[in-house]
C-alpha cells in the first residue's frame, strides 16, 4: 500500500474553527493528507477579533513536536504562528535537523487586525526561519514587513518575492493578493520565474483563515508529493473555492468553506 500523506502545522489556536490550528487540520483532511498539530500559543479569539493570548513554553513547544516527529514521520510540515522571538529558535532548531519542505506562513496580524507575532520575532523569521523555508506565502502586508519594500501592485509583489528568493533564502515565494482591490492575483516565484495564481475577487468580508487555509493546502499538496508549483496552483484552486460558498457564521469576518469544492456553484 501506497504510504498515507501525513502533514503537521505548527501554529496557534482558534476556538472558532476557522483560522490557525483549526483551519489546518480541517483543509489537511480534505486535500487528502493525515493532520497532525503543534500549538504554540493558545489564542482567545473569534470572527470579530482576539482577545487573549497564552504562550507555550518553548519546552511544551519542543516536547509536542519530539512526540510527534519520533512516532510518526510528516512529508511536509507548515508552520503559521510562531509569536516569540525563542519560539522561532527552538522550532528552527529542531526542524533544521529535519529534511522536510517546509510551509512557512509568516502570520503577524489575524484578519480581524489584531497582531498575532512579536515586533522582534520579524528579524529572526527573517534570519532564521526564511532560510529554511520551502515555501513561504506572506500576504503584501507581510511581504512590506519581511522586505522593505512597498507592496501595492503586481510589479512590487514581484519584487518581493524575488527578494525572498533570491536574497533571504526561501525556496520559493507566493506573495498573496487577498487584500488587493479589484483582483485576488497572488505572485509565485520559484526557479527564477514568475507564476500569478488568478482567480476571481468575491465580494465577501467572510475571509477569516484565508491564509492558513492556502498553506495548509500547499502544504497537505507536498506531502502527496506534488511539485512546488502545482501544489500552490491547486491550493489556489482550493482557497478560491472555500471562500465562494460562504458560510455566513459569525458577528464579523466569518470562516471559509472548507469542503466548498464540493458543492456546486
Ligand atoms: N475576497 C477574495 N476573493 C478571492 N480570493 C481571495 C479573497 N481574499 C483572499 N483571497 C485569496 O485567499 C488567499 C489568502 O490571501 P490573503 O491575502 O487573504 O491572506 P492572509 O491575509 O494571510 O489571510 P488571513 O486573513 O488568514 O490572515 C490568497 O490566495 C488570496 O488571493
Ligand atoms: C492562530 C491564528 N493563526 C493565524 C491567524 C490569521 O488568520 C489567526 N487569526 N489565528
Amino acid at each position: 500500500m501506497a504510504e498515507i500523506p501525513k502533514v503537521l502545522s505548527i501554529a496557534g489556536t482558534d476556538p472558532t474553527g476557522g483560522a490557525g490550528i483549526h483551519a489546518d487540520l480541517k483543509t489537511f483532511q480534505e486535500v487528502g493528507a493525515y493532520g497532525m498539530a503543534v500549538i504554540t500559543s493558545v489564542v482567545a479569539q473569534n470572527t470579530v477579533g482576539v482577545k487573549d493570548v497564552w504562550h507555550m513554553e518553548n519546552e511544551a513547544i519542543l516536547k509536542q513536536l519530539e512526540a510527534v516527529l519520533e512516532d510518526i514521520r510528516p512529508q511536509a510540515v507548515k508552520t503559521g504562528m510562531i509569536a516569540l522571538p525563542s519560539m522561532i529558535e527552538s522550532i528552527t532548531d529542531r526542524l533544521e535537523r529535519e529534511n522536510l519542505p517546509i510551509i512557512v506562513d509568516p502570520v503577524m496580524v489575524a484578519t480581524s487586525g489584531d497582531s498575532l507575532m512579536d515586533k522582534e520575532t520579524t528579524e529572526l523569521m527573517i534570519n532564521r526561519l526564511l532560510p529554511i523555508a520551502e515555501v513561504v506565502t506572506p500576504n503584501m502586508e507581510e511581504a512590506e514587513k519581511l522586505t522593505g519594500v512597498n507592496v501595492s501592485t503586481i510589479k512590487e509583489a514581484e519584487k518581493a518575492a524575488r527578494l525572498l528568493v533570491d536574497e533571504m533564502g526561501a525556496g520559493a515565494a507566493v506573495v498573496k493578493g487577498g487584500h488587493a482591490k479589484d483582483t485576488a492575483i497572488d505572485v509565485l516565484y520559484y526557479k527564477k520565474e514568475f507564476i500569478h495564481l488568478t482567480a476571481d475577487r468575491f465580494d465577501t468580508k467572510h475571509t477569516h483563515g484565508t491564509g492558513c487555509t492556502f498553506s495548509a493546502a500547499i502544504a497537505a499538496n507536498r506531502a502527496k508529493g506534488i511539485p512546488v508549483i502545482k501544489s500552490c496552483e491547486l491550493a489556489k484552486e482550493f482557497i478560491t473555492k472555500a471562500i465562494s460558498h460562504p458560510l455566513n457564521i459569525g458577528h464579523g469576518s466569518g470562516p471559509v468553506n472548507h469542503w466548498g469544492r464540493f458543492l456546486e456553484k
